[in-house]
């Protein structure tokens, strides 16, 4: 079975502006996959190319084998897409909404209405079903994209920001819900700012920055990179800020220190703490209390994307302003300035 998704080199310039960069990434089949990244990082963009809504200006987007453009049709019905905007047509009641999009997909009425009310009950606003679009509250609205996303019975999922604004009980239900569809098999790729959700849900994540991929790993090995800052708390204050570096070893990353408290920054607080001890012991100090925090997650990732080259990556193919994204035409990629 090819990979759920596979890209190669993809770009997309939008006049002169590259969101996507020479974008390589795949998620097989089965996974729970995560995309991170700052705002305008790229992956709606990437995304939309998934979907077709954007035409790529380079480079290669399969998803479960079928070239996203050129079997647009066979790409298209693999996947169920719930975006960020509310594109949904607010005068009609929300079951036909469903029923509208399971026809376009090419699944006949009675099987239509069927897997409308289906999803309808799954995503907990069955008995919405007849009331229009725009009547329905913020949080019913985010489930009904789902619902939307779902009618199709999709092998790929791909949810981008499911849960912005929506209150707490609503994300863990979603949560509940998007863990199961994984369980039963969907591949599912998820762009979310919550890093928490990044952390609960996927199995692996990529980091993007400015249309690249920064790393792409499990939430647990992308906190292995970061480090564990111990802090001690001393009997009494050392003399001079300063004064404790040359008592400690190589381990010692960085050393703050502030009234009798003292923050070293280690690569393995559990293993250095002993060592640490003692080096304060044996320059003369006391110690009263110590305590080793990990780095978040969030830390890292702020580390991951600040790293990069925050210049402004632009093409210089001005003259194909392409603000739609309508235009197919292949330019020739250019530099990066
Ligand atoms: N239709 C368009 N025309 C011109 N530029 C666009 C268009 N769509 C997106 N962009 C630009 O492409 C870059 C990537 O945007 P994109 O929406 O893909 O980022 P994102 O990672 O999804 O951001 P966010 O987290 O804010 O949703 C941004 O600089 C954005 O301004």
């Amino acid at each position: 079975m090819p990979p759920a998704i596979e890209t190669t080199d993809l770009v997309k310039e939008y006049g002169d502006l590259r969101a996507l960069q020479e974008l390589s990434l795949t998620v097989e089949e089965g996974e729970f996959f995560g995309l991170l990244g700052p705002n305008g990082a790229g992956k709606t963009t990437f995304i939309n190319t998934l979907v077709g809504l954007v035409r790529k200006t380079g480079g290669e987007a399969r998803v479960f084998g079928y070239d996203v453009e050129s079997e647009y049709r066979q790409a298209r019905d693999a996947i169920g897409l719930a975006p960020q905007e509310f594109n949904v047509d607010r005068f009609f009641p929300v079951r036909e909404v469903l029923m509208h999009k399971a026809g376009y997909h090419g699944i006949p009425e009675d099987e239509a209405a069927e897997r409308a009310d289906e999803v309808l009950k799954r995503v907990g606003i069955y008995d919405k079903r007849n009331e229009r679009f725009d009547w329905l509250s913020g949080g019913m609205k985010r489930r009904l994209l789902l619902a939307r996303a779902l009618v199709t019975d999709p092998d790929l999922l791909i949810l981008d920001e499911p849960t912005a604004g929506v209150d707490v009980q609503l994300r863990h239900d979603l949560w509940d819900l998007v863990t199961d569809l994984n369980d039963e098999g969907t591949t599912i790729l998820l762009t979310t700012h919550y890093i928490e959700e990044a952390e609960r849900l996927c199995d692996r994540v990529a980091i993007m920055n400015e249309g690249r991929k920064v790393t792409v790993a499990t939430p647990d090995d992308l906190k292995r990179r970061g480090s564990d800052t111990v802090d001690v708390r001393l009997e009494s204050a050392p003399p001079a800020a300063g004064a404790l570096e040359p008592a400690l070893g190589p381990y010692a990353r960085d050393v703050t220190t502030r009234g009798d408290h003292v923050e070293v920054r280690v690569d393995d607080g559990g293993s250095t703490a002993p060592r640490l001890l003692n080096d304060l012991e044996a320059a003369g100090h006391e110690i009263a209390d110590l305590e080793i925090s990990r780095t978040s997650l969030e830390e890292i990732f702020v580390d991951l994307t600040a790293q990069e080259d925050r210049t402004v990556t632009r093409s210089s193919a001005s003259e194909d302003a392409d603000e739609t994204g309508e235009e197919p035409t292949k330019r020739a990629q250019e530099g990066v300035v």
